[in-house]
């Protein structure tokens, strides 16, 4: 097992007004170790990679010079709770106030144990009261103060530097805080997640109780997602929220006989330090959990039977789970909060049916219909006993929820019966479905107008479908950037993916067909490369808060114009500024202009990218290549495959591939569709070594030929680089001032949306000239109009 450890020898400075107390120690192993949790989405805890990962804080590293020689030391700093007054004076003590809160100052005193915690397996004597949390600099989390979160949030949005709440939190939280049920929908990017989030974690901190290990925790929250990446995100994002409380606690085992709430046996009193392994490894105060397809099933199984508070889950996934674990089932029907992320686009993914089946369970109505033998089996563990009778919240999030579907949800009074077992098909169905608690619950639509957020800036390069590929690349090429480029088919990304490969582009795919492990590496290689491009299927246009995308690129027409609002969604988020560019065949005008009319919009809203076609066929010629050598390259391993696959069938059916002509009827699994039929002989028993070994000499020879053409650099129309102060294009002074672009020779360094703004003024100015002074006017207010949905 490999393990990793990261000291951070006291790096986070220690106000000066504090006089630690150091543990002198030599040996790394008698520090305060705390286990880290592993990153998931990073692929860091499966199977190959770091298995564990520990780090150590407020430790000094000091060389001391001995008679030995020089050895070293670690002084444990201890900065723990203090005695009143036992290192500060009182002034000191005062300043200090002044500058920070703790938990004690900002929440009611020592809550009561909820009733979750009064079941036998979570009685006073196996649970405790949440331990207080580190300090907070409360200035810095000023604006957030008037909702009173728990100060391990307020701690963890300063260490996010979330100064403030965006306009969907402050409208949101304090309704949700207030035990309504809220159906936010705001632009992408505009922090859905924490509005929900949030009022979740201050509920499940301020009631939270310290679980022994060996108790399972009743579920409390589940949040449903449509995609894995989505699901895994999501509880990263409120994993984030938790990670300094759960370093920062200080746990004890329990021992026999009745626990004292840690808070008031604590008071005033210095709490000893578990040891270092038993912190590491102290069952966090509330955890989070992912639950989707494509990992490993024993893993997610594991961590259901010990409990969650906040499940995250694909509803897929979740309901397989959910027909075995008759312990989770029983705790979904008792849940306190429900949320549906992007809810209208779980209907859309071919899980609706395990969606109406998870919201079954929650309705209580249904409930009250129902016995609970269906999932009396007992649980694996002890289970601290679910409330039934507490009331669920329940959160609908989204971009895109129409305004019709908001206006029935608010006429609903009360929730929908299920009557019969037809699943319903459209989204109206399903959230009429849900239990909302609230007559009318609270609709918070800030969504902008057309569903475009205003720091994204949108162009369209108008060109024929079979040239797309070599305009793709020019802008790959022009503009390098993180680039997101959507694809509606996996044909498409499995076609496109190599030929940029080969052209030398950091390409990644992300589509369904790719293993779950493949996914998140992929993602995490465009993640971490400023210039990667990912090409990707609609699975990554919902959600998925990738930092500094700067380029959408839609290669195809969205489905929908909802698809199209989430796919624009990737760049341009939390205020940051965004590129989209919409490359439009001329058979798919008419379906642009629908998708743009169901904005509310028209295609000339649009303006379009202004292309150097002079580059265009040099670009092309490189293609030709790129798609020759994939060509051949996949004859070759076609062949190889297909040779290796039929030595592979004669084996298994026991028959002599040199002897005997044989008829290969293979049928699908279901047994009735023919796959296919193939005849063969030895004969024809595949192409030959020397046929495969040409194909790849011949694709060696195209790779050379195309490495040799990638080294030419591009030149632009007008440009000598011989003499570069002269030629049409003077080029030197760009040089001179670093604004050279680095791929095209000739061309100026510029962002995407910056050439578009030129394209503009370019076009008003030209306007302006031919047309007359009133004339300018309108074409003035005509592009005003135009870029009002700009935000420019
Ligand atoms: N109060 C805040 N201040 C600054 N940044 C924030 C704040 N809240 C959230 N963020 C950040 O904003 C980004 C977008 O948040 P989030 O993913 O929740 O958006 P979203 O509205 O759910 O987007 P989408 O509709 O695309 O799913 C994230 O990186 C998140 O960490």
């Amino acid at each position: 097992m490999t393990k990793k450890r990261k000291a951070v020898a006291s790096s986070s400075p220690v106000p000066s007004s504090k006089k630690p107390k150091t543990k002198h120690l030599s040996a790394v192993d008698g520090l305060p170790w705390k286990t880290v949790s592993r990153p998931h989405e990073a692929g860091l805890d499966l199977d190959e990679g770091i298995l564990e990962l520990e780090e150590v804080d407020d430790v000094e590293v000091v060389y001391e010079e001995t008679e030995a020689g020089r050895i070293v030391r670690f002084n444990v700093l201890d900065s723990g709770e203090r005695e009143p007054d036992e290192d500060l004076s009182p002034d000191e003590d005062e300043q200090e106030a002044e500058h920070f809160i703790s938990e004690e100052d900002e929440s009611p005193d020592v809550e009561e144990v909820p009733e979750t915690a009064k079941s036998p397996s979570t009685s006073p004597a196996t649970t405790s009261k949440a331990p207080s949390t580190p300090a907070v600099d409360v200035e810095s989390v000023s604006a957030w103060q008037l909702f009173s979160l728990h100060s391990q949030l307020l701690l963890a949005l300063s260490s996010q530097k979330f100064t403030s709440p965006t306009p969907i939190q402050a409208q949101t939280i304090p309704k949700a805080l207030a035990g309504r049920d809220v159906i936010g929908v705001a632009e992408t990017g505009s922090g859905k997640t924490l509005a929900y989030g949030l009022p979740i974690l201050h509920d499940l901190l301020t009631s939270a109780v310290v679980v022994p290990a060996k108790t399972r925790r009743p579920l409390r929250a589940l949040v449903l997602a449509p995609t894995r990446e989505l699901a895994l995100q999501v509880s990263s994002h409120l994993n984030a929220c938790l990670n300094r409380y759960d370093s920062a606690v200080k746990t004890e085992e329990p021992e026999a006989g009745p626990s004292v709430p840690a808070k008031r046996k604590g008071k005033g009193k210095k709490q000893p330090l578990a040891p270092a392994e038993k912190q590491g490894n102290a069952p966090p105060l509330v955890s989070v959990a992912a639950i989707v397809g494509g990992m490993s099933s024993q893993k997610q199984k594991r961590i259901l039977e010990r409990g969650v508070d906040v499940l995250v889950a694909t509803p897929g996934r979740l309901w397989d789970i959910l027909e075995e674990d008759d312990a989770l089932a029983k705790d979904v029907k008792s849940l306190r909060y429900l949320v549906l992320d992007e809810a209208d686009r779980m209907i859309e993914t071919g899980h609706f049916a395990e969606l109406d089946n998870i919201l079954r369970l929650t309705q209580r109505s249904f409930q009250h219909n129902t016995t609970d033998a269906d999932f009396a089996a007992s649980a694996p563990v002890a289970v601290a006993e679910p409330d039934t009778q507490q009331p669920m919240q329940t959160f609908v999030f989204s971009a895109t929820l129409s305004k019709d579907l908001q206006r029935n949800l608010k006429k609903r009074h009360k929730p929908r019966l299920f009557k019969g077992d037809a699943p319903a098909s459209t989204l109206d169905d399903l959230l009429l479905r849900l239990d909302f608690r609230d007559p009318e619950p609270e609709v918070v639509d800030i969504s902008p107008e057309g569903g475009i957020v205003s720091t994204l800036k949108e162009s369209k390069i108008e060109c024929l479908s079979t040239d797309k590929d070599a305009y793709l690349y020019y802008f790959l090429t022009r503009y390098p950037g993180r680039t997101l480029v959507f694809l509606s088919s996996i044909d498409g990304i499995r076609r496109l993916t190599p030929l940029l490969e080969l052209l030398g582009l950091p390409v990644y795919p992300l589509h369904s067909q790719l293993e779950q492990r493949q996914r998140l590496k992929n993602l995490d290689r465009f993640k971490s490369n400023p210039h990667a491009i990912l090409l990707s299927t609609d699975i990554a246009a919902r959600g998925l808060d990738i930092p500094h995308v700067a380029h959408v690129v839609h290669y195809q027409i969205p489905r929908s114009a909802d698809a199209y609002v989430h796919r624009n969604g990737r760049t341009a988020r939390a205020q940051r500024s965004g590129f989209s560019m919409l490359m439009c065949a001329p058979d798919e005008r008419r379906l642009v202009r629908a998708l743009l009319g169901s904005l509310g919009r028209q295609d000339s809203d649009i303006p379009e990218l202004p292309i150097e076609h002079h580059f265009i066929d040099k670009l092309k010629q490189r293609l030709q290549l790129a798609k020759q050598i994939d060509n051949a390259q996949h004859r070759a391993s076609k062949a190889t495959h297909d040779r290796n696959w039929i030595r592979a069938a004669a084996d298994a059916m026991d028959i002599e591939l040199e002897s005997e002509c044989v008829f290969l009827h293979l049928r699908s699994r279901n047994g009735t569709n023919p796959l296919l039929l193939h005849t063969f002989s030895g004969e024809e028993e595949g192409p030959s070594n020397r046929a495969i070994k040409a194909r790849n000499a011949k694709s060696a020879v195209l790779k050379a030929e195309l490495k040799a053409l990638l080294q030419q650099p591009l030149v632009a129309r007008g440009v000598s680089t011989r003499y570069i102060t002269s030629g049409s294009r003077p080029i030197v002074d760009d040089i001179l001032a670093g604004e050279d672009h680095q791929g095209m020779v000739g061309v100026r360094k510029s962002e995407a949306g910056s050439d578009l703004l030129h394209v503009k003024k370019a076009k008003v100015k030209g306007a302006k000239k031919a047309d007359g002074k009133d004339k300018d006017r309108g074409v003035e207010k005509l592009e005003d109009e135009e870029w009002a949905g700009f935000g420019s």
